[in-house]
């Protein structure tokens, strides 16, 4: 384990909120224990394309949740209507019990809940350490009042930077501080996002594809600052193609497909769950779980060729 991430880990494990999950039930849309965000039935289509379809949807607080799902499935625009980045065609939405609907999402992120996104979000142009007092904005010091109280913001301010050296510190980032972002590789990157949206100490962390671009080298560092954010009471909703990832982090797995939840579990269950393998065999084009489920796959090509050996037709 990367030295700095299990300090990290060790230290803030006190504050974890994680529960056991086993005794969920391992349906689409089962209730949790204490759900942080509650949804029902939120729609969007675009066209004649409905891209979500979810009929219920809870998650729990203080555990990591991988969103999965063949591509297509809807995993981005469901991400997307939750943090107030797109606005459904139905559906209600809560996080903590009060409703987000209609909420844009720079004030969905006041509330406690950010996001990353896929494509990385950090400015090119603008340094390290710049992109993390951005990820300060939507505090007090932006506001036209208190520009009138310059103290205020001069204290906002101290106290911006004092976190954002503490967050590069912690995601091994400092070195770079004063560096363009545009010259971080993209496992940096993908810290940066994470750091830069630690930065207004959200509750809930919401990563699109975490993993995606990472080189091997960072990717253990990287499971690693993200089961440092469980252990330091924060949920964390994930969407991520990366099955090792998948498996070697989450607590429980919410499963998409064709913009419906088609399967919830732990890990292990949902990995072994026949309408997971269809979603994904469905769809054609998702690897990763093929790999995942080789004894399965195996299992099944070896039954079909002795079914042709019997003279039996497969269907
Ligand atoms: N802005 C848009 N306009 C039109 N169609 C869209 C738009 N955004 C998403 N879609 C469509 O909605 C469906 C769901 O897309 P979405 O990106 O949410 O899937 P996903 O599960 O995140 O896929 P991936 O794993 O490939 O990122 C897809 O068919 C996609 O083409």
């Amino acid at each position: 384990m990367d030295a700095d991430a299990q300090s990290t880990s060790t230290s803030t494990t006190a504050t974890s909120r994680a529960v056991d999950l086993t005794a969920v039930p391992a349906i689409p849309g089962a209730p949790k224990p204490d759900a942080v965000i509650v949804g029902d039935k939120i729609t969007r289509k675009f066209g004649g394309l409905t891209a979500v379809d979810v009929d219920h949807i809870e998650i729990q607080r203080g555990v990591i949740t991988a969103l999965i799902g063949p591509n297509g499935a809807g995993k981005t625009t469901l991400f997307n209507l939750l943090t107030g980045f797109d606005v459904p065609d139905s559906g209600t939405w809560s996080l903590n019990g009060g409703s987000l609907q209609g909420v844009a999402s720079y004030k969905v992120a006041r509330r406690g809940m950010v996001r990353t996104f896929q494509l990385t979000k950090v400015l090119a142009k603008l340094t390290v350490l710049d992109n993390m007092l951005l990820g300060a904005t939507g505090q007090r010091g932006e506001k036209l009042l208190s520009a009138l109280f310059a103290f205020r913001w001069r204290g906002q301010e101290e106290e911006n930077a004092a976190r954002a050296h503490e967050l590069l510190t912690r995601f091994k980032l400092d070195a770079k501080r004063d560096d363009f972002a545009g010259s971080l590789s993209g496992g940096q990157r993908k810290l940066l996002e994470m750091a830069r949206a630690l930065m207004v100490d959200p509750e809930l962390i919401m990563l699109d594809e975490p993993m995606a671009g990472v080189n091997p080298a960072l990717k253990q560092s990287l499971l690693e600052h993200v089961k440092s954010l469980r252990d330091e009471g924060r949920t964390v909703l994930f969407v991520e193609h990366d099955m090792d990832m998948v498996r070697d982090i989450s607590d429980w797995v919410i499963v998409m497909a064709q913009g419906k939840i088609v399967a919830e579990g732990t890990p292990q269950a949902v990995m072994q769950d026949p309408a997971v393998i269809d979603a994904y065999l469905g769809a054609h084009h998702d690897t990763d779980l093929r790999e995942m489920d080789e004894a399965a796959l195996e299992a099944e090509a070896q039954a079909e060729l002795e079914a042709q050996a019997d003279g039996k037709a497969t269907p």
